[in-house]
């Protein structure tokens, strides 16, 4: 369906990046169905690629950079996966979703732009078949800003036969969120969520020196990101380096855009510039709405601060 005319840069790309991330999901699913994840090892065995990520990074990518050719895009399936023109998508295939672009954002243009693109985040426990630990992440960034972000979950629902599978979330900072009803989390207690196939004896120092009453456990930045949006947790604390700017950039847009906040684990800024280096080497923090994420952030020992340093 057309866009109206005049509808800033932004609400467009976030609309297609919808459309676009819930296509990929159904590629996510077909390698799963057809059971030949063709898994390859990366940097090491904790770090894994399949026919899934490679797939769904061909078809985010050719996807967007066809209908907005001039903006940076960065996947984390490397160079060869970003040239493919296979499994292209056209978004004005289906509706367009209508997003509020806050004023302040409304005259960016495409080389204004650059976009985070891990087209399938939690590798790990898809690979073992933990599937709703599972999400495609697009995130819109500019002026090294994480402003608009897409979180898709191909296998929401897929313990409920009969449900709609899959569900998609966006926000723009400073404007909605759409896709779920945020909730906060409980009151009177802290539950906290991190790794449960990358730990370390600094990711737990951390996560004890919060004191959670809760450790949830769980694959994927985008999915534990989800949990804060969901009100199942209230932090997310992850003191390692192994989070890139892909698993952050969109679960921070949406976080902020639903009042939220993201940052690494001194409580700086995370950058989101092309030039960026692509590890948070400073590793993540990220507290729910409501949470003072400075009092989170003092927590932390000064010897895992010290252990992250850049
Ligand atoms: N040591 C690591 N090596 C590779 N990827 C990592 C590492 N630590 C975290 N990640 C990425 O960050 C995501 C969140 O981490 P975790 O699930 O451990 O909390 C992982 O799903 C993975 O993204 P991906 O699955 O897209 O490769
Ligand atoms: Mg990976
Ligand atoms: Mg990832
Ligand atoms: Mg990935």
């Amino acid at each position: 369906m057309a866009v109206a005319p005049n509808t800033p840069l932004l609400s467009r790309l976030v609309s297609a990046s919808i459309a676009i991330a819930n296509h990929a999901g159904g590629v996510i699913r077909e390698v799963m169905k057809r059971g030949e994840l063709g898994i390859v090892e990366k940097e090491n065995a904790r770090d894994l690629q399949t026919e899934a990520d490679r797939a769904a990074q061909r078809c985010i990518i050719s996807s967007l950079s066809k209908c907005f050719p001039k903006i940076t895009i960065i996947g984390e399936e490397g160079e060869e996966e970003s040239k493919s023109t296979s499994g292209i998508f056209d978004p004005a295939s289906v509706p367009v979703v209508n997003i509020n672009c806050p004023t302040d954002l409304s005259t960016l243009c495409e080389e204004e732009i650059v976009v985070w693109v891990d087209p399938l985040d939690g590798t790990s426990e898809y690979t073992q078949g933990l599937l709703d630990h599972v999400t495609v992440l697009i995130g819109i960034a500019s002026g090294g800003k994480a402003l608009g972000g897409v979180i898709h979950q191909p296998y929401y629902n897929y313990q409920n036969p009969g449900a709609d599978l899959g569900r998609t979330v966006w926000g723009v900072v400073g404007g909605d969120v759409g896709g779920m009803a945020v909730q906060p989390p409980p009151e009177g207690k802290l539950i906290v969520t991190t790794t449960r196939s990358h730990s370390s004896v600094t990711v737990n120092d951390a996560i004890n020196a919060v004191g959670p009453d809760e450790v949830l456990r769980v694959g994927g930045a985008g999915h534990k990101v989800m949990l804060l949006l969901e009100g199942k947790a209230h932090i997310y604390v992850f003191a390692s380096p192994g989070c890139k700017k892909w698993d952050t950039c969109a679960p921070q847009a949406v976080l902020e855009a639903a009042g939220g906040l993201l940052t690494d684990i001194q409580g700086s800024p995370i950058p989101y510039h092309s030039a960026a280096p692509h590890r948070n080497s400073t590793g993540v923090l990220a507290t729910a709405a409501g949470l003072h994420h400075d009092t989170y952030i003092g927590k932390i020992p000064q010897n895992v601060k010290d252990n992250l340093k850049a």
